[in-house]
């Protein structure tokens, strides 16, 4: 599902860490609404630099971002978390926390969002019905394969619905067939509405799936290929 809205728009961005390493440089880039989208390159090449913007963890030294209309450059601090909220994030390690059960864990952003406790229980559900846990609510992470805890770490990402999804080396330490059934879950989050941006150093994955594919090398973007 593509539409010509803009959801993340970079222009002539560039970022210099106060250390003196250059993060990106000079990027530009459009991603439309209801865009799957690959981000790949060596590593240090700004992957989770160029995410790491999108998000506000950091800010970049030059050039401007827009996310879902709103220029990052005029976001006060006290909107951040606001733009958070729209954002779903799945990271390689997936940051559960093991000594709270799978249902807590996915539970955690709508209690930080502030949702009231009669609707956490309906929409934690959802979610974990949606990556296949269901029946995993009640034990702790520890207990479950490493495929099983990155989808919790998904079901989480997704519980209050962003319209936009980042993934930082989702699949980095899972096998070729756990990897390809959590890019399966993406593409079923992305064909109800959900744009996807993933960044990945695993070609031969990318390569099987139909989707947009940047490439970035030493911070900047080189190629851009499957573009709308
Ligand atoms: N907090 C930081 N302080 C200083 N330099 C940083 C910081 N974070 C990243 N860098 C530098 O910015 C460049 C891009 O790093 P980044 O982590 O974005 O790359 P990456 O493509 O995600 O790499 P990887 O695949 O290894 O995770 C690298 O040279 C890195 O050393």
């Amino acid at each position: 599902m593509k539409q010509n809205k803009t959801v993340i728009q970079f222009d002539n961005v560039s970022k210099r860490y106060p250390t003196g390493q250059s993060g990106v440089e000079g990027i530009n880039l459009k991603i439309l609404l209801g865009e799957m989208v690959f981000l790949t390159g060596h590593s240090g090449a700004g992957k989770s630099t160029l995410l790491k913007l999108i998000t506000a963890i950091e800010r970049p030294s030059a050039g401007q971002i827009w996310v879902g209309g709103q220029n990052l450059k005029t976001l006060w601090r006290s909107q951040i978390p606001i733009l958070r909220r729209n954002i779903g994030v799945v990271f390689q390690e997936h940051r559960l926390l093991f000594d709270r059960s799978v249902f807590d864990n996915v539970a955690l952003p709508l209690q930080i969002a502030g949702f009231s406790p009669r609707d956490i229980p309906r929409r934690v559900r959802a979610s974990l019905d949606k990556v296949g846990l269901l029946h995993k609510e009640k034990v702790l992470p520890i207990t479950l394969s490493g495929g099983e805890q990155q989808r919790v770490g998904i079901a989480r990402a997704v519980v209050n619905k962003p319209p936009l999804l980042l993934a930082d080396e989702p699949t980095g330490n899972l096998d070729p067939e756990l990897s390809g059934e959590i890019m399966l879950l993406f593409e079923q989050f992305n064909q109800v509405g959900v744009t996807i941006l993933i960044a990945s150093h695993d070609l031969a994955l990318i390569g099987q799936l139909k989707h947009r594919v940047l490439t970035l090398s030493e911070g900047r973007l080189v190629s851009d290929v499957g573009a709308l």
